[in-house]
């Protein structure tokens, strides 16, 4: 199932994600399970999370939601550059998260001896997790149409069977990076892409059309269901 949410703008966007989000994670706890939520970084995202944090989400525990990451920039643990810097002072540090179920992906200043190892240590975390369904992956889309850290053309994109890959040559800055293949992202009970902008309009059109290629629109590989496209009037423009 594929579903198609618009909103007239991004603040509109931003806080219709935020209250399904508090509402898919109180529903999961009181089946009784944990629920384990990949995320994203990008402009969107962090509005997200900014608008999480500022309701009223009392429903939720959150001490008992495992956190990950789809993809991180490869740079050292205190640099603003990082995905999880933004979701951490916006989000994580506000409503007490539980230290240990905020599974970040490693920086550059750790004591892993390369890029490959840091995106190896990764993947056996997430093995050691139960190999990673997640309930909830939540993507931003680049203009290219990229998801996580999986640009068009590049070789992560037919790796189906590691969790966890790094990444060097990224054309969205910073060049090193730690991305989950599309075989962990579609390990999920839903997906939802988050997306605004008129810049994200061609990229939004080529991964629902009926046919296309994920060499050039990754987000193309993202096939698990249920998946909610979030989208703003300006990146629904060119349905
Ligand atoms: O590390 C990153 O930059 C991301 O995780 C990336 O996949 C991002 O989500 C998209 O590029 C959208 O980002 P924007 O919303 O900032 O365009």
């Amino acid at each position: 199932m594929v579903d198609i949410v618009r909103y007239p703008d991004a603040p509109g966007l931003a806080s219709a994600v935020a209250e399904a989000l508090v509402t898919r994670l109180a529903e999961v706890q009181a089946e009784g399970r944990v629920p384990s939520v990949a995320l994203t970084g990008g402009t969107i995202a962090d509005e997200i999370y900014r608008a999480v944090a500022a309701l009223d989400s009392s429903a939720v525990d959150w001490t008992r939601v495992d956190f990950w990451w789809g993809d991180e920039r490869y740079v050292a643990a205190d640099s603003s550059d990082r995905n999880d810097k933004g979701v951490g002072r916006d989000l994580l540090d506000v409503v007490g998260v539980d230290a240990l179920r905020v599974h970040a992906m490693p920086a550059a200043d750790e004591a892993h001896p390369d890029l490959d190892a840091a995106a190896a240590a990764y993947e056996q975390a997430v093995r050691e997790h139960g190999g990673g369904e997640f309930d909830l992956v939540l993507l931003g889309l680049g203009p290219d149409g990229h998801v996580a850290s999986l640009f068009p053309d590049h070789p992560q994109l037919d790796v189906d069977d590691a969790i966890a890959l790094g990444v060097t040559d990224s054309p969205k800055p910073p060049p090193e990076r730690i991305t989950l293949t599309f075989a962990a992202l579609n390990r999920t009970r839903a997906v939802w892409f988050l997306v605004s902008g008129a810049g994200k309009a061609d990229a939004v059109a080529r991964a629902l059309a009926d046919e296309g290629s994920v060499h050039e629109t990754p987000a193309r590989g993202i096939t698990a269901e249920p998946r909610t496209w979030w989208l703003d009037e300006d990146a629904a423009s060119a349905l």
